[in-house]
């Protein structure tokens, strides 16, 4: 059953989140990713995996990656920590393939992907450094999966919540997921509100005015 949290944060956006934190000063924004693949928002809880370059891993009988993708669902995004390693591929075609067969909402790579082609036909979002056509064989592989991680600079726990879009990729500790999306909701009703004012003719000046600017520093 999908958790009341996620199916509020499905309403919501990146950046009505990221706003969110900005008030509560807390740090989410994975700064450098890019959606690769599809034009879906994505959002859910994070299935973890890290990976390491190969000469510094144990070699493994299965591929990385493919641990997560058992394990996860319609309501997981799986979150690959390749160090922000951008010479060679930390996912691809065959991965997106079984992941789209689970119903996995997306996969965030902080690193490079590869077989991007494929992953767009299929429609599963994937939001990565860049892609490449290098395979992860030889080069890389998966030191655990379903551990703390971090992306971009960005502590990520297996438990964590995770929305991303055209704007960027945002992580909500699991811990402060409510009062996040709680904020992000009265932040996006406000939002919504001005932009009713603009199509009403109200001019930008006066609804982008003074409170705009000072919005995040009130409480919600
Ligand atoms: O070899 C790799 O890096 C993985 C790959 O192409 C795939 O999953 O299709
Ligand atoms: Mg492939």
């Amino acid at each position: 059953m999908t958790d009341r949290l996620i199916e509020r944060l499905r309403r919501l956006d990146a950046c009505a989140v990221s706003d969110a934190m900005d008030r509560l000063g807390l740090e989410g924004v994975a700064l450098g990713l890019q959606p690769l693949t599809a034009d879906r928002r994505i959002s859910g809880r994070a299935t973890t995996v890290r990976l390491v370059p190969a000469e510094e891993g144990v070699p493994s009988a299965r591929h990385l990656g493919t641990a997560a993708v058992e394990a996860s669902g319609p309501d997981n995004v799986i979150v690959v920590d390749q160090g922000g390693r951008t010479n060679v591929s930390g996912w691809g075609g065959i991965l997106s393939l079984a992941a789209v067969q689970r119903c996995v909402q997306g996969v965030i790579v902080d690193g490079a992907c590869r077989d991007v082609d494929e992953s767009r036909e299929l429609g599963l979002p994937i939001f990565a450094r860049n892609a490449v056509p290098l395979t992860a064989r030889g080069r890389v592989v998966e030191q655990d999966w379903n551990v703390p991680v971090q992306l971009c600079g960005i502590e990520v726990a297996p438990d964590s919540y995770v929305i991303a879009d055209g704007s960027g990729v945002v992580f909500l500790p699991a811990a402060h997921a409510e009062e996040i999306i709680a904020a992000a909701e009265a932040i996006w009703e406000r939002e919504q509100a001005m932009a009713a004012q603009v199509k009403n003719g109200v001019p930008v000046s006066e609804v982008m005015g003074a409170r705009y600017e000072t919005m995040l520093k009130e409480h919600a």
